[in-house]
């Protein structure tokens, strides 16, 4: 029997020990696994605003790292209790997004499913308000938590369905001021505040709903839906840009790609700079 094929009958733990230029197959794997363990665990916070705070920390440890080399005993010291209290505070600040993030690995399978209905059923009642010109501001929840600015409106927990979402944005109905925000396949708030985008100019012309749907996109990942109640049309904020006119089929289009495709999360194609009113 060739030697190669007699190693490929030797088990795992004999091969692990095997010393190929100082890493073992162990070694590998480990490092594979941890590899796995951090790409995940970007997937998780990208597009939040954890990414700030992590850059922030590689920072720290760049410092903490390079005075360990250089022997500055005071700064490592200094550096290391600071990191300790730094971890726990961490914890506290970000535990909407670290629940978030843990709902999300144990998500039910179907739940996906689900989510995707409801995306049809969302961009039905947004093509009925459109020709109606009646208008409306959906947020609907990615990664980073809207939990705040739900509990700036009513809290409501219902099924997404074509007359309800109609039957929000009814003229002189209640809840008809303000945005509804969605969290996978339920409407978790209505007539809520969004944070108005800061008039730099480009928005400068665009009405309050407008601006609250691209100010909620600029400090979260949020996909946010506007149907103009002046021009019948609907679009899509994200990521703090303003997107164009959409037909039906490109809102369905976009809404899968956004949120129902939950990996894509590709900013919108660049938007011309607006010129007049919506
Ligand atoms: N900060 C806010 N958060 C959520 N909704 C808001 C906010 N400010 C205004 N709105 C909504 O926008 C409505 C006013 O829209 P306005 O006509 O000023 O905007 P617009 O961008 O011109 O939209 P449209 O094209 O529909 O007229 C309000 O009745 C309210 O429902």
């Amino acid at each position: 029997m060739p030697v190669g094929d007699r190693r490929s009958l030797l088990p795992l733990t004999t091969l692990s020990s095997l010393n190929l230029l100082g890493i073992t197959l162990r070694d590998l794997l480990d490092i594979l696994l941890v590899a796995a363990l951090l790409y995940q665990g970007y997937k998780l916070v990208v597009g939040t605003r954890a990414v700030n705070v992590l850059r922030g920390i590689m920072v720290f440890a760049g410092v903490w790292v390079a005075a360990r080399l250089l022997g500055l005993v005071t700064l490592t010291d200094l550096l290391g209790r600071a990191g300790t209290v730094g971890l726990f505070a961490l914890v506290v600040l970000f535990q909407p997004e670290l629940r978030a993030a843990l709902e999300r690995v144990g998500r039910p399978r179907g739940a996906a499913e689900r989510d995707g209905a409801a995306l049809q059923d969302l961009a039905r009642a947004l093509e009925r308000l459109a020709e109606r010109k009646t208008g409306a501001l959906v947020a609907i929840e990615r990664r980073t938590p809207l939990g705040e600015y739900a509990a700036t409106g009513v809290p409501l927990d219902a099924v997404v369905s074509v007359p309800f979402i109609e039957a929000l944005f009814v003229r002189n109905a209640p809840l008809h001021d303000g945005g509804v925000i969605l969290q996978g396949a339920r409407i978790v708030a209505a007539g809520c505040l969004f944070p108005l985008q800061a008039s730099d100019g480009t928005y400068r012309r665009y009405g309050t709903r407008h601006r609250a749907a691209i100010g909620l996109s600029e400090v979260t990942d949020a996909v946010v839906l506007i149907v103009s109640e002046e021009r019948g049309s609907m679009r899509i904020a994200l990521n703090g840009r303003l997107g164009p006119d959409l037909t039906p089929t490109e809102l369905r289009e976009q809404l899968r790609e956004l949120v129902y495709e939950r990996e894509a999360l590709s900013p919108l194609p660049a938007v011309p700079a607006p010129e007049g009113r919506p």
